[in-house]
């Protein structure tokens, strides 16, 4: 079952998807480009004074980002409103796990075509909160455990997958890992307290 945070091609969606590919673009021309950077620097400029003067109130928009109850829109690891966000998309699999498809470009580099570790950290930290969600009871990390296997590439397919493993009072113990064509990369242990933040209303 595909969960509830698919994209929209249009509204900030849109904007962000865009936003997305500027980064991704500036990232792979650099200074070795014939881009008149000057000129993109100025254009860029321009497109965020329209933004910034076009604003709500912050606590307007902390409210509408936070609506609801369930998975965010706006977060830094699956949000498609926020260009930092890859985003991860997720689908739910009969056994109460979560996996997402993704394919990282070089916005997220680390190591030579691989990604940044702390990339990894943060796309297995929220996706074991949403693994969380999923199951019903959620928390905050209080301590998320990495191993790295292997380099995790650039370019390439990657499988990131999470799964809640028990709930003992407020200890909530969740797994996950990111694999790319069936190797595993990187493998996440969590322990989440369930005490999470009032969200703003
Ligand atoms: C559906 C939406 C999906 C969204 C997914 C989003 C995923 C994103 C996840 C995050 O990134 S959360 C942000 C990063 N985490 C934090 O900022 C947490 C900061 N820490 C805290 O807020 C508090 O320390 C915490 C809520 C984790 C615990 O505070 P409490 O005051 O509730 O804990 P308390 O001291 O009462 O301890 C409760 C139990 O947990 C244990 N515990 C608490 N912190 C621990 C810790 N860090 N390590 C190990 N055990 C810990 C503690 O020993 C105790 O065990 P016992 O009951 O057996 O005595």
């Amino acid at each position: 079952m595909t969960m509830d945070l698919q994209t929209e091609r249009c509204g900030v969606d849109g904007a962000a998807a865009a936003a997305r590919r500027v980064i991704d673009a500036l990232v792979r021309a650099g200074d070795i480009s014939g881009a008149d950077m000057a000129g993109i620097a100025d254009r860029l400029n321009a497109v965020a004074d329209d933004l910034e003067a076009q604003a709500p109130p912050l606590r307007d928009r902390l409210v509408n980002m936070w609506r609801g109850d369930g998975n965010t829109r706006h977060d830094p690891a699956a949000g498609p409103e926020n260009p930092i966000a890859p985003p991860l998309a997720y689908t739910g699999r009969p056994d109460g796990s979560i996996e997402s498809d993704v394919t990282l470009g070089l916005p997220y580099q680390g190591p030579p075509s691989s990604v940044h570790g702390g990339v990894s950290a943060l796309l297995l930290d929220h996706t074991l909160g949403v693994a969380n969600g999923w199951a019903g009871t959620s928390g905050m990390t209080a301590e998320l455990t990495l191993r790295y296997h292997h380099p995790t590439p650039l370019f390439e397919p990657l499988t990131v997958t999470a799964r809640q493993v028990s709930v003992d009072g407020r200890k909530i113990r969740t797994t996950g890992a990111i694999a790319a064509a069936g190797r595993t990369c990187v493998t996440a242990e969590g322990l989440f307290i369930a005490k999470p933040l009032p969200r703003p209303r």
